[in-house]
């Protein structure tokens, strides 16, 4: 599958080096097919909802002002093919890249919540081994089809609580607010994060430097 670097591209990645007050955040958009992984992508970059979307796996960028701080997200919307080996695939270079995951499915739609729950687990084993502090989001889209809910809200909610995962029900059709609050939650926890990985590394770099001394002072 061809990944496309979309040309409504506002600002690019490089533009935001050098300037501490801007976040740059990676995130990816997985789940089943057909659950509006594109509809929320497109719904918070345009803030409309267009009804039928392509095939085609883009990553987009949208820089915003976010609480008084620039903040570029560059999204990862991801195609996920039909049922057979490849459904619920999250390659390798969607692991590296990603600083944070969006997983989606659709509320009435069950086997797309089967697949939700597998690709936590995938995730959960993938981030261990490469000792990755990405955070994700479980989202429950389509809540405005009720009528046809084959998850419940507390199955969503469960699977979210057992894996450490944010967790929302939303519809990209009816509303931008829930989708927003998506976005927002996620570059949260990325940020919380990103500081955490910080403490750790100052930390063992004091450590190391207490090390030195206290091991020198040993050998005098
Ligand atoms: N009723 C309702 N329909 C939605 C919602 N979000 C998306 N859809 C519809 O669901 C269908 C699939 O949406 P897409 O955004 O293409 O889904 P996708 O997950 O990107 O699908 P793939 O590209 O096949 O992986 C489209 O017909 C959308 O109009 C929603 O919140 N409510």
């Amino acid at each position: 599958m061809v990944v496309q670097v979309n040309s409504r591209t506002r600002q690019s990645s490089k533009a935001m080096d050098g300037n501490q007050q801007k976040v740059e955040a990676n995130v990816v958009l997985l789940g089943a097919e057909n659950v509006g992984k594109s509809a929320l992508v497109v719904r918070f970059l345009t803030r409309r909802f267009i009804g039928e979307y392509g095939d085609i796996e883009s990553i987009y960028s949208h820089c915003d002002k976010i609480d008084g701080r620039d903040v570029c997200f560059n999204i990862w919307d991801s195609f996920c093919p039909q049922n057979g080996k490849e459904a619920g695939h999250i390659s390798d270079r969607q692991l590296q890249w990603a600083d944070g995951f969006i997983l989606v499915y659709s509320i009435c739609d069950r086997e797309s919540f089967k697949v939700a729950r597998q690709q936590v687990q995938r995730l959960r084993q993938a981030k261990a081994k490469l000792s990755s502090t990405a955070p994700v989001i479980i989202v429950g889209n389509k809540r405005d089809l009720q009528h046809r809910r084959a998850v419940s809200s507390e199955e969503g909610r469960l699977l979210a609580l057992s894996a450490d995962c944010g967790f929302f029900e939303i519809s990209a059709a009816e509303t931008y607010h829930g989708v927003l609050m998506v976005f927002h939650e996620l570059l949260d926890l990325i940020r919380e994060a990103r500081a955490l990985k910080k403490g750790a590394a100052g930390l063992k770099g004091i450590v190391r430097s207490m090390s030195a001394v206290f091991g020198r002072k040993r050998t005098e």
